[in-house]
Parts: C-alpha cells; structure tokens; sequence
C-alpha cells in the first residue's frame, strides 16, 4: 500500500546571529524518514525540545522564516511545495496544535471552527464536529478564554477535522492535562484512524502511545531512531532495536523504573557520530564516527549499527 504521508530524509535548521555579527546554524532536525498509511495512527514519541513540534510545524509548512528545510514531504506519493501545501493546509493535511494559545481569543468559537473551511457561513458542518466532539450548543458562542482546558483541546480537533482532513498531525499538550481529557481526546483521534485517517500522534507519553497507536517512532535529539509495531513494546523490550527505544521502556514505572543515566544533547553540540553514542551501554569506536544509516530489522526501522 502507498502511504499517504511520506517524509523523506527531513532536516531542519536555524540561523542566528550572535553577537552582531557571528552566524550560527542550528540543526534542529536531521535526516528523518517517516511515512503513515491510509487509516494508521503512527506515535511520534520523544523527550521535551527534541523537535517534535518542529517537525508537526514543518510537515504543515509553518516555520518561522529563518528555518532552513530540506528533504521532501510527499502526500499521495507527490512532493510538495509551498503552493501545493498552501491548498491542502487545514483541508487535508490539519494540525492539531500543541497549545491552546493557536486559538484566536478575540472570536468566538463556532466562528473560529468556520473559518477554517470556505463556506463560512455553513452552520450545520460545524453543529455536526461539535456534536461529535461532544461540545454543547451554547459554545459555539463561547469565547476561547470561556473554555474549560478539554473543551479547547475539543475546539481544536474540530477545527482540524470540520474540512475532512486526510492526515492529522497532532501535537499532544506536554502533562498538565487531566487524564480523562487525555484519554477523550486519543480515542478520538484512534476513532478517526478507523475511519481511514492517517494519523500522526506526536506526544512524550509513551504510555498513552501504547493505546491507540498502530507504529511507534522513537524521536531523539532531532531525529528517530526506531519505528516499531506497537506490539513490541512488551514483556523486557527484547523486541525492541535500539537501546535507547529498550532504555525509554525499562524507565517505565510499570517496568523496572530505571532512569537513563545522562542527558539529550543539545542541538547545537551534538555528537558527530550516533547521537545516542555517549549514553549507550553497547557503543564501541564505530558508533563515534558517522550517524548510522536507517535500516530495516526485523520489520522495523532502526539507526544502529548494532542492531540486529
Ligand atoms: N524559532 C526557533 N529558532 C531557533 N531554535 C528554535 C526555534 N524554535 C524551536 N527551536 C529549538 O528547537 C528545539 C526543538 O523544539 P520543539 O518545540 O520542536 O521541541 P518539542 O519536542 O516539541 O518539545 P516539547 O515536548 O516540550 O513540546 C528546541 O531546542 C528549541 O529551542
Ligand atoms: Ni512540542
């Protein structure tokens, strides 16, 4: 089966200028290869500032203006480019945001989930996401700062929805967030799944990927080093290819609730060779030299030389 979004070797960097006149580049995503089929909830899984919402930012076209993309983003098998994506933004490919500040506080938000369709004026497309989203009647004449933290998050999923959108990306909120909200809005987006939505779920919690998501992609320090069958994700982890993916696992409180000594790199020092190198039990000199190229083991993909 063709997948319906692919991402093809995707980087992402920033230029600064420091001190006046010092430029200074940043890559912030590197080399990253990632497709979700028709119908698949892909997890995107990964610690705070390892890029993900980067990533959900530059699949929709979003960046601020001193990024630099490269790579390809193809939908339906066919590259995408600025004007391309500017038709399919918030029609097919929808985001839904991390933070419910992306909400506009001065309209109202049946009139904010209208906009992001053509007829504006179609009352009964937005009743409907509203009904499914079990948002009242009355809140279609609610302004955002009249919402409960679910109800925003319920306000954005609809406007990501109400034009029929094909892939959603979503930039789950880092914790805070009740956990039923959480739950609620998961189930919503696997329910979408079943409909034949290619769902890209972008989250730190491992656990609630578990739930609903069909592949797990393990992001790390920019970039993913395992894609994995949620079903490996089991037992002691032996299924599982690289040894931050196993390491991410045995942290789990339900498993052996062991921390992974050191810490992410930060983008701008990273490590020339394997990212995780510096903090991996099974590094040797190779792992230093270069960034291990993708492979596929055992119906996964992972970034390890030593991987088997
Ligand atoms: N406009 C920008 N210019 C320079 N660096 C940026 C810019 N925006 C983000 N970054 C950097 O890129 C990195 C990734 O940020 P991003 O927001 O994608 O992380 P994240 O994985 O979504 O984190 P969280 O889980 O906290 O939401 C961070 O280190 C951040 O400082
Ligand atoms: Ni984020």
């Amino acid at each position: 089966m063709e997948p319906l979004l692919e991402i093809d070797n995707l980087s992402v960097s920033f230029t600064q200028y420091e001190k006046g006149f010092t430029k200074k580049e940043t890559k912030v995503i590197h080399s990253l290869t990632l497709s979700i089929q028709k119908g698949e909830v892909v997890a995107v899984v990964g610690s705070s500032g390892s890029g993900k919402s980067l990533l959900a930012h530059a699949i929709l076209g979003i960046l601020p203006a001193n990024a630099m993309v490269t790579g390809a983003i193809k939908y339906r098998g066919e590259k995408l480019n600025e004007t391309k994506l500017s038709n399919l933004r918030g029609k097919e490919i929808a985001l839904v945001p991390q933070s419910v500040n992306f909400l506009n506080p001065l309209m109202k938000t049946g009139a904010q989930v209208r906009s992001s369709v053509k007829d504006q004026t179609n009352i009964k497309d937005q009743r409907r996401v509203f009904r499914r989203f079990k948002l009242a009647p009355h809140v279609e004449q609610a302004y955002p700062f009249e919402l409960s933290g679910g109800m925003a998050r319920r306000v954005l999923v609809s406007t990501a929805v109400i034009g029929g959108a094909k892939v959603i990306v979503a930039d789950e909120p880092t914790p805070g967030l009740d956990q039923a909200v959480v739950k609620e809005a998961l189930s919503s987006f696997k329910e979408l799944a079943l409909e034949g939505t290619a769902v890209m779920l972008i989250t730190h919690d491992i656990e609630a990927a578990l739930h609903i998501a069909d592949r797990i992609a393990v992001f790390y320090a920019g970039t993913i080093v395992e894609v994995a069958p949620v079903q490996d994700f089991s037992g002691k982890g032996a299924a599982l290819r690289h040894p931050y993916t196993k390491a991410l696992w045995r942290a789990l409180p339900q498993n052996e609730f062991k921390p992974i000594p050191g810490s992410q790199p930060l983008s701008h020092a990273l490590p020339k060779g394997c990212l995780f190198e510096p903090r991996c039990e099974l590094a040797t000199e190779q792992c230093s030299l270069q960034i291990p190229a993708v492979k596929t083991v055992r119906g996964g993909m992972v970034r390890c030389i030593h991987a088997t």
